[in-house]
């Protein structure tokens, strides 16, 4: 991977997603459309007078050669002419393209779930990220190509151009032998049962010392907040002490808004994508401006990195990092090399990346997503409620004692849950399936045939052909869902005997599917479900009126506009005495 200060912004970079994403070229086909209508009129105004004498003379010549008189309104024949072949090309160039000239920025997962609804679930289009793209929501094809013939698809070289900036040759973007070794150590140390205490540990640890204090304030100050930016300040912090060992402290009572290292993080990694071209090329100034903005981004990342890693190490030399569970410490416990058998800083430095790029985003995105989904489904939050409240009332029965922890007690008051609560919670878990199904966090997959195929669905597939999973449309196919595929309906996660239903991960694909599927995934359900539960219990959610939620393009499906909210405290009735793994007052 470059230094961030050789890194330059190939323009290449950019060119992909710009297409997918707005279009551009087609919007080009109909603005060209009109100008050249506007243009052929023009000139018919300027030049029709002096072309209509023109035939007047030729006619009182032919008339003296005795040939065939020429009409004076042939000039508007020409025009009429004119507009016919321009309307014909115009017809042409929309034929190859299938469409997705209306799958512009705002609306391109809906124009794409809809045309892919239409095909079948799966089209050919040689204008989806400005090249030849077969286009896919189809559960088999999942299957076929990330499962049953895996090593038949890589990423590709091109997918790891893009994002060689941000992920370098980290885990996520990697192929073959490379993915495979990292993938081994990765597992490793992330399914160890001390790795996994941790987790809940410090899952609990951070929502309980950070997330109810933060809204606890906005709320007595009546002020609103931007929800997906509380969650996504939350587990950067939860997995800077995962990975590191060390809390960030982005989520406060009060903050320097942009300032801090999670906000230089977010638009690092891409929350702001595709990136802006390089600084020295023609752009406009303030291209220029947000592109070295990033650079400098960059820069604070590589450092704080580079001072985690050295903290760590130090504290390996003289032994005090003994007992530490974080991922760092363990890593360096063990083989730390990269793939050629060194250990390289450059190397640790991309797979940390790539860990805090992952640990972000996911949680954060599906958490935002389920307060916007509740707060439109009065129903879902009743019972996410009833849910709370019995196992409230089950820990109470249990402990013999009630005490009052009311929210609305001027000391705080609020409830926390712990690992072996929020794993009971059900419809909980269900909920928030709802949301990674309707919004996956990471919402299309990219991959190359290196040797020719057939599709289960016969779709024949050359060499280097390219496909495109699209898994936000996946997600809302009648065909796979049922009818009700676009609604919240958690229930579908429930069997009868009120367990989670499973449902396979070529269908429910927003965490991947073996071998390639996510290592956070456990992980995140204990994260989000922690922070649900303490938010659901302890406060109301309103999303502001007017404001309006939809998702953004770019290679994570954060709100484009935020998750701007008022949050009020809720008031129970007596609740429990907190244990040490049951609910805790704080
Ligand atoms: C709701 C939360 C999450 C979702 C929806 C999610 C989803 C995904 C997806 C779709 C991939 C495949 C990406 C690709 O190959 O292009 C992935 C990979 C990965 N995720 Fe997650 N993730 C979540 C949380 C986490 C967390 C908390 C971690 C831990 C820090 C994590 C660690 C990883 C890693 C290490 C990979 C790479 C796996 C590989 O390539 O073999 N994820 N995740």
């Amino acid at each position: 991977m470059k230094s961030v200060l050789c890194r330059a912004w190939d323009s290449s970079m950019c060119r992909p997603l710009d297409h997918i994403i707005t279009g551009r070229k087609e919007r080009k086909i109909n603005r060209r459309f009109i100008r050249a209508l506007t243009s052929v009129l023009f000139l018919y105004t300027i030049l029709g007078p002096p072309l209509r004498a023109a035939i007047c003379s030729i006619n009182s010549h032919v008339a003296s050669c005795g040939f065939l008189h020429l009409s004076p309104d042939m000039d508007l024949l020409f025009l009429i002419l004119c507009c016919l072949i321009l309307y014909y090309r115009h017809l042409q160039s929309q034929e190859t393209n299938p469409k997705w000239e209306s799958a512009n920025i705002h609306h391109f997962h809906d124009c794409a779930t809809a045309l892919l609804a239409d095909a079948g679930y799966s089209l050919e289009s040689k204008e989806i990220l400005g090249q030849r793209y077969f286009a896919t929501c189809d559960p088999a094809n999942v299957r076929h190509v990330f499962t049953s013939n895996f090593n038949n698809y890589p990423k590709g070289h091109e997918y790891a151009e893009i994002f060689d900036v941000l992920l370098g040759a980290g885990i996520m973007n990697s192929d073959g032998e490379s993915w495979r070794r990292q993938r081994a150590k990765a597992q490793m140390l992330m399914t160890a049962p001390r790795f996994r205490a941790f987790t809940a540990q410090c899952s609990r640890d951070k929502v309980e010392k950070s997330l109810p204090p933060f809204l606890a304030l906005a709320a007595d100050e009546g002020r609103p907040c931007d929800l997906q930016d509380v969650f996504l300040r939350l587990s950067f912090d939860l997995t800077c002490t995962l990975v590191f060992g060390v809390d960030t402290g982005c989520l406060h009572g009060h903050w320097a808004a942009g300032g801090s290292l999670h906000a230089r993080h977010g638009r690092y990694v891409g929350d702001d994508f595709p990136p802006p071209r390089h600084p020295h090329g023609v752009l406009e100034t303030d291209e220029k401006a947000k592109c070295w903005a990033r650079e400098e981004d960059g820069r604070t990342i590589d450092s704080f990195i580079a001072e985690m890693v050295a903290r760590a190490r130090r504290r390996a030399d003289d032994k005090s990092n003994e007992g530490a569970a974080d991922l760092f410490s363990s890593f360096l416990c063990h083989d730390n090399t990269s793939d050629d058998g060194e250990s390289t800083d450059e190397f640790i430095r991309d797979t940390t990346v790539n860990l805090l790029f992952a640990g972000r985003d996911g949680p954060a995105t599906g958490l935002s997503w389920l307060f916007y989904l509740v707060s439109k489904n009065p129903r879902v939050e009743q019972k996410l409620l009833e849910e709370l409240s019995a196992l409230v009332a089950t820990l109470r029965d249990g402990a013999g004692s009630a005490v009052d922890t009311s929210g609305g007690g001027g000391g705080g008051g609020m409830v926390t849950f712990g690992r072996s609560e929020v794993n009971s919670l059900v419809y909980l878990h269900a909920a928030l399936c709802e949301p990674l199904r309707l919004y996956p966090p990471v919402p299309f997959e990219h991959k190359v045939a290196a040797a020719a195929d057939v599709l289960l669905s016969g779709k024949e597939l050359k060499a280097g052909a390219k496909i495109l999973f699209l898994n936000y449309s996946m997600g809302r196919m009648e065909g796979v869902w049922g009818k009700d595929c676009t609604e919240f309906w958690q229930e579908r996660w429930v069997t009868k005997e009120g367990k989670l239903r499973h449902e396979p991960s070529y269908k429910f694909f927003s965490f991947n599917t073996r071998p390639r599927t996510c290592l956070g995934k456990e992980l995140a359900f204990v994260q989000m479900k922690t922070a649900a539960a303490a938010v659901l219990w302890n406060f109301v959610v309103e999303v502001v009126p007017g404001h309006v939620v939809k998702p953004k393009l770019s290679p994570i499906l954060h709100m484009k506009n935020g998750l701007i909210v008022r949050v009020h405290r809720r008031f129970h009735g007596p609740q429990v005495e907190a244990s040490d793994d049951s609910p805790r007052k704080k």
